[in-house]
């Protein structure tokens, strides 16, 4: 005898089958009615193979007629196994939820960090790695892999912290490196009044898909560069939803579709 792959498929779907509904049934009334019904079976096999016709009968219609007031007597019990059922997917649920506040909590304490630099008038260059390996740049600067928070990042920019010359590097949930030297644009079109910290910011886009975030010293104004294209004066509320969107599509397909929206389902 030969066993075929569906064979195997058929003891694994019907193993997860019994699993699921001892799970279901479990520390229920119906436990002890499942166990009946499994010796009912039982006894059904042997008569069949007994050749007890009469007996056969017997329990085929105590099997049919049980079932049926089955459906009726554990009404209640079925119907919260169903509902258990359908929260089973809870753990997929979590997941999601988790992702969601990671991006949220991510893009809050950025955009926390820029507008508090922009009303500071402290100059900051923040690069925030997409698709493009930024390793190369990364070594320029000083790895710190620390947490992201609003605080951290202020202080790495302030005029007298050692690491604030240069940009920092956001990766994933990480400030990977501080003090980081950008290739600056050859651009000859940009702005007179865009100095190095821009024009850096415009040569990292040309060479990566990384999303930049620079404050100006001069003025406070909040500019973004992507893909060699420069958005200037962005407010707080652009930048959250810019980077709400960056961080939920640079996630696999199924978070991209859950977190167009933040937790609360706006935007
Ligand atoms: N290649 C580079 N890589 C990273 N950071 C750079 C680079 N070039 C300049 N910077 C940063 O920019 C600062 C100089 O900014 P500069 O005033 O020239 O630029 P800017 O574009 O006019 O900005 P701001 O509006 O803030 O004055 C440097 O102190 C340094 O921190």
């Amino acid at each position: 005898m030969t066993i075929k792959i569906t064979d195997i498929i058929d003891v694994l779907v019907m193993t997860f089958i019994i699993y699921k509904v001892i799970m279901l049934v479990r520390e229920t009334r119906a436990a002890q009615l499942l166990k009946g019904l499994f010796l009912i079976l039982i006894f059904s096999r042997i008569s069949i193979l007994l050749n007890l016709y009469t007996v056969n009968w017997l329990i085929s219609s105590v099997f049919t007629v049980g079932m049926v007031l089955i459906i009726v007597v554990f009404q209640p019990e079925l119907r919260r196994a169903f509902e258990k059922l359908g929260r089973s997917n809870s753990i997929f649920t979590s997941i999601v939820k988790l992702k969601v506040q990671q991006i949220n909590f991510k893009t809050e304490e950025i955009v926390n960090a820029v507008a508090s630099l922009s009303r500071q008038k402290i100059g900051a260059l923040i690069v925030i790695e997409n698709g493009v390996g930024l390793a190369d740049i990364v070594e320029t600067g000083t790895i710190l892999n620390s947490e992201i928070s609003s605080e951290l990042i202020i202080n790495l920019f302030f005029p007298k912290s050692p690491l604030h010359d240069g940009a920092v590097i956001i990766k994933d949930e990480k400030i990977v490196a501080a003090g980081c030297f950008l290739p600056l644009s050859s651009n000859n079109s940009l702005s007179k009044e865009l100095g190095t910290r821009h024009r850096a910011a415009l040569g990292m886009s040309e060479k990566s898909d990384a999303f930049i975030i620079v404050v100006s010293e001069e003025t406070g104004i909040i500019t973004t560069v992507q893909n060699s294209s420069i958005s200037r004066h962005i407010d707080s509320e652009t930048l959250k939803n810019t980077l709400n969107k960056l961080f939920a599509d640079s996630d696999n397909t199924i978070f991209k579709k859950i977190t167009s929206g933040d937790e609360n389902g706006n935007n």
